[in-house]
């Protein structure tokens, strides 16, 4: 089985480095890896993000460990050379359609949360985002409007296959839950979310098991705060998915703390951090690798079959974080490799 690991920029090699050291630990009988060139690092490698060496790669591999793509350097870059349009462009390629971000607290980091404790125990939910339409894959560009003014346009737009696909994983994500999905949209102002609402609706004939609610986009942001052990399974678009799962992060005490696994329904998958490349702290020791860690379980569980050894990685996790580790995000003092050696002590 061909592991393609893309550690990308910023704290993306020094994450991407820790969780190969926990895959590593688990000896696991044919597992091979080859390393890719994506990002920024691409970029100033050969003049793409995603050289097409990688997206050969990509597509050969049997799962993608993601590290995190985006480099201040790049900013002024013409959009289709950023970094960014290195994991845009694999989840698209790949078919890549339905990202699972799960959240739940880790007992030890209740205090570490951004709401009161008793609040953030409650949580126990997944994120089911659509990646490949919405916003950001719609017809963009700059324009000047007729009285003469700079405008810039991205066009948003979902249709009924797109969104009866991202229905069905949300509805089997419950069924394998808890039994509830709450679909997330702005149905009382955008056409594209009424289109969601009504799809999502139809799809639901099929799933009488699982009871499904509605919720706009701003009181589930709000919901999340206020109250959010109510959620099971969110399921949503792209952007909405986007924003609402760094928001449950801190809700859970970190972004560092946040895995995610992006499916195309062939057994093939990307799993990646939900955070970015986090350029304040790169190079500095301080990025929390237990994203990333998580996220290899998430590989070793959906993609390669091998659910006993993702739940001993999340156990190691669970342990070190009783033993008391902590990353600066977890308001301690232990650097990346720390951490790393924290899981791999209780491995
Ligand atoms: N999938 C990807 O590759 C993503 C890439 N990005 C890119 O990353 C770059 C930075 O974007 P930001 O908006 O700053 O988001 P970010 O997620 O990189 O960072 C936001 C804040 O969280 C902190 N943080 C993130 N991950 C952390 C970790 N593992 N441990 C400790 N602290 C952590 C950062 O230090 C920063 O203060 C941009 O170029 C952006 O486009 C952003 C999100 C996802
Ligand atoms: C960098 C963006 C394209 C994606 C993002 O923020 C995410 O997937 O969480
Ligand atoms: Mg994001």
């Amino acid at each position: 089985m061909l592991i393609a690991l893309f550690p990308g920029d910023g704290i993306g090699p020094e994450i991407v480095d820790q969780a190969k050291r926990v895959l590593d630990a688990l000896a696991i009988d044919g597992l091979t890896y080859e390393q890719g060139l994506v990002g920024g690092a691409a970029y100033k490698a050969v003049g793409h993000p995603l050289p097409p060496e990688t997206l050969e790669l990509a597509r050969r591999a049997d799962a993608i460990l993601f590290g995190a793509v985006g480099d201040p350097d790049c900013d002024a870059l013409e959009r289709h050379l950023r970094p960014e349009q290195a994991i845009l462009g694999l989840r698209k390629e790949l078919g890549l359609f339905s990202n699972l971000r799960p959240a739940k607290v880790f007992p030890e980091l209740a205090g570490e949360s951004a709401l009161k404790p008793e609040v953030a125990g409650a949580i126990d939910l997944l994120i089911v985002r659509e990646t490949n339409g919405d916003v950001y894959f719609g017809e963009k560009g700059f324009r000047t409007t007729k009285d003469g003014l700079r405008e810039g346009y991205d066009v948003m737009s979902y249709n009924e296959a797109e969104v009866r696909r991202i229905a069905h994983s949300g509805f089997q994500a419950a069924r394998a839950r808890r039994g509830k999905l709450c679909s997330v949209d702005k149905a009382n102002v955008l056409e594209t979310s009424q289109l969601w609402r009504d799809v999502v609706i139809e799809v639901s004939a099929d799933y009488p098991d699982v009871a499904l609610t509605h919720m706009y986009v701003d009181n589930a942001a709000m919901q999340l705060v206020r109250n959010p052990g109510q959620f099971d399974v969110i399921v949503t678009g792209n952007l909405f998915g986007d924003i609402l799962s760094d928001q449950a992060s801190m809700c859970v005490g970190s972004i560092g703390m946040l895995a995610s696994a992006t499916l195309n329904g062939s057994g093939q998958g990307l799993y990646e951090p939900i955070h970015g490349s986090a350029p304040d702290i790169a190079g500095t020791g301080k990025a929390n690798p237990l994203a990333t860690v998580l996220s290899a379980a998430m590989m070793l569980r959906y993609s390669l079959g091998l659910s006993a050894q993702a739940d001993r990685i999340e156990a190691a996790v669970g342990k070190a974080l009783a033993n008391g580790a902590r990353s600066a995000d977890l308001g301690g003092t232990m650097t990346t490799v720390e951490m790393g050696d924290a899981v791999l002590a209780v491995l």
